[in-house]
């Protein structure tokens, strides 16, 4: 997780522009990610920017040759000008390589840039998935993910490109300074004297579009995140019952106001950068004209040497400028790169964070120790010295009112959060633990046992269960996602839930899409999918089975049915049944009552009862409610 480390965004930015020293190391791994993700194509166009940019050189000594030949003559009617040929032809051939040059370039940077693109993709997604869980309630990272996916993601591309540039241009500027020097070596230090000036503006502008990035993206995330609840499947009903077209798209339209009145600014800011470095080129070349022309008149130089040179200076005064805005780029995207890489250094850093021991073969009795648990942006805790007992093939019901830490708990019991105090035994291993004490900033790391091979024995049926836009089959599939599923096993989980009836009805049976947004797709009622979902955790087939409110879609009969036989189900694993339906519930072998993250009370139906707790008084409300004299 990325915890408190680079994440304030102030501090962050001083501390980079201190740390000037890190940009060849960062340039390194930027061209090195861009070699290996397409060792061909980086060669080819390296060397095809290489031969454009030398061929610019050899143009204007050659141009100067034609030159001379043609005014041997002095320019009268009927002079021999066979000498120029050669010369000219060779001129024309150089200008075609280079064309052609340019042309294959240009098209294989396209393939290389989506290849890089590729690879880096890769590896943000090995860090969103070897996250754990609690990363994705911290605001920081999606900081982080926005930044780096809207502003980082191209810039390796941009530097390795940005470095061949800057090799071409100085091989050009290298190659247009010789010929100048050769033609008259006056004029060339006064051109090169611009380069200094023109490089700090170059880097002044990358700083500022640094520190744009920075400060927009909480921002933009907020922007984003409206434009897709104006455009998605799932929040136009309630946008449109409840008129939120014009509201939200007023927030949207104020949020991009803003943006945009941020970027005028900044392109402002750029504009005079640009503009002043510009001035600065334009009037270098022009006082090197000057010089040129004062060396014509002194008659220091001839026609031809005047002609080459009025050339070249331009040239060698555009190259100039464009090499120092590519060092100034190449510096900008170095305080991306920095970004980029702290990003993807989260993946191997949570790796190693993990525990490694392997999780024990499911459990004779789990234990929750004093178990707690806050939630990274929370200022108090969710659960606190929670003590509970699970038996191997129980059936056992977290109950407590909205917000008391029945989720977080089946969460933590889940191995999807790590506690942030006590532990969880399976028998007598620690299965997780809150760390002794861990270094700012290295997320929630902890005590215990793979997490994921823990999983791997834990089955969960979410209260907000995922609707994959798959096929019905790949929807109870993914329960066991290690492996390929028969069609037999997927329709055997199905026809535990309840669910095979509908699925085989759907226009291609299991084969269906389960979403409209899909050709020949179908969607499912609320009821439907909740099967769907309770026939992925059948087909999970795990000793450890986690309900939560695994019933509040279903009909009366389906509910009855699935808890008079939930013994029978789910074929000797224990359960842990999360539901505000004390009828549900009153059959559990053992059920706990949760107030305020904690443990209030444990027993059976009838012990917590006959105590008159908390149990009985939420007990006793809603069996009210279905009496006559409620
Ligand atoms: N991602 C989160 N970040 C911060 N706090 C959270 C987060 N999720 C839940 N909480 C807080 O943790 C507490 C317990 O929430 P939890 O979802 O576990 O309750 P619950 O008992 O399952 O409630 P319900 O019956 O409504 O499903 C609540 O106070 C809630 O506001």
């Amino acid at each position: 997780m990325p915890g408190a480390d680079v994440l304030d965004l102030h501090r962050e930015r001083h501390r980079r522009r201190r740390d000037l020293r890190a940009l060849p190391a960062l340039l390194v791994e930027a061209v090195r990610l861009c070699r290996r993700a397409a060792p061909r194509e980086f060669a080819l166009t390296l060397g095809l920017q290489l031969l454009g940019a030398t061929l610019l050189g050899v143009q204007v000594l050659v141009g100067r040759w034609a030159l001379q030949e043609i005014l041997a003559g002095d320019g009268k009617a009927g002079t021999d000008l066979r000498g120029a040929v050669a010369p000219l032809a060779l001129l024309a051939a150089v200008a075609l390589v280079g064309s052609f040059s340019g042309a294959i370039r240009q098209q294989r940077l396209r393939l290389l840039g989506e290849l890089v693109q590729r690879a880096i993709w890769a590896r943000l997604l090995d860090v969103s998935t070897t996250v754990d869980l609690t990363t994705y309630e911290d605001a920081r990272f999606y900081d982080r993910l926005q930044r780096v996916t809207t502003n980082a993601i191209s810039r390796p591309l941009a530097v390795a490109q940005g470095l061949v540039g800057i090799v071409g241009g100085s091989v050009g500027a290298v190659g247009l300074g010789v010929s100048l020097w050769i033609i008259s070596p006056v004029l060339l230090p006064l051109l090169v004297l611009a380069a200094v000036p023109l490089f700090l503006l170059s880097r002044r502008g990358g700083r500022t579009e640094f520190a744009f990035a920075l400060a927009q993206t909480p921002a933009f995330r907020v922007r984003d995140y409206l434009r897709q609840t104006l455009t998605g499947r799932d929040d136009a009903k309630e946008v449109r019952a409840y008129g939120l077209e014009e509201p939200l798209r007023r927030r949207y339209d104020g949020l991009y106001d803003d943006y945009v009145g941020a970027l005028r600014a900044q392109v402002r800011t750029r504009i005079r950068l640009a503009l002043l470095g510009n001035g600065l080129t334009a009037l270098t070349v022009a006082l090197t004209l000057g010089g040129l022309l004062l060396l014509v008149g002194r008659g220091t130089l001839d026609l031809a040497d005047a002609g080459a040179a009025g050339v070249a200076i331009p040239l060698l005064g555009s190259r100039l400028q464009q090499l120092v805005t590519g060092a100034g780029n190449v510096a900008e995207s170095g305080l991306f790169l920095e970004d980029l890489q702290a990003f993807l250094a989260i993946a191997p850093a949570a790796a190693a964070r993990r525990p490694t021991d392997p999780a024990p073969e499911g459990f004779s009795v789990l234990r929750a120790e004093g178990v707690g648990f806050r939630y990274p942006q929370a200022t108090t805790d969710s659960l606190t010295g929670i003590d509970v007992e699970i038996r191997r093939g129980q059936v056992v019901a977290l109950v407590g009112e909205n917000g008391s830490g029945k989720t977080t708990l089946a969460k933590v019991l889940a191995g999807l959060h790590t506690p942030t105090a006590g532990v969880i035994r399976w028998d007598a291993t620690v299965v997780a633990g809150a760390a002794a004490s861990g270094p700012e900033g290295s997320g929630p790391g902890g005590t215990g046992v793979d997490p994921v091979g823990l999983r791997a024995q834990v089955a969960v049926l979410f209260q907000d269960f995922a609707h994959y836009h798959l096929s019905a089959h790949d929807n109870i599939a993914l329960g066991r996602a290690d492996r390929p599923s028969s069609r037999e096993e997927v329709r055997a989980a199905a026809v535990r839930a309840g669910a095979d009836g509908f699925l085989q009805r759907l226009p291609a049976g299991y084969d269906t899409p389960l979403t409209t947004e899909l050709h020949g797709g179908s969607d499912l009622s609320l009821g439907q999918w909740q099967r769907v979902a309770l026939a992925r955790a059948f087909r999970r087939d795990a000793p450890f089975v986690i309900l939560d409110e695994p019933t509040a879609s279903l009909d009366a009969r389906a509910e009855a049915d699935l808890f008079a036989g939930i013994g029978d189900l789910m074929a000797g694993s224990t359960v842990l049944l999360i539901s505000h339906r004390f009828s549900s519930v009153r059959y559990a072998d053992r059920i706990f009552v949760l107030r305020e993250g904690r443990l209030d009370d444990s027993g059976t139906h009838d012990e917590l009862l006959a105590r008159g707790g908390h149990y009985a008084e939420l007990y006793t409300l809603q069996a009210a409610a279905y009496r006559d004299d409620a």
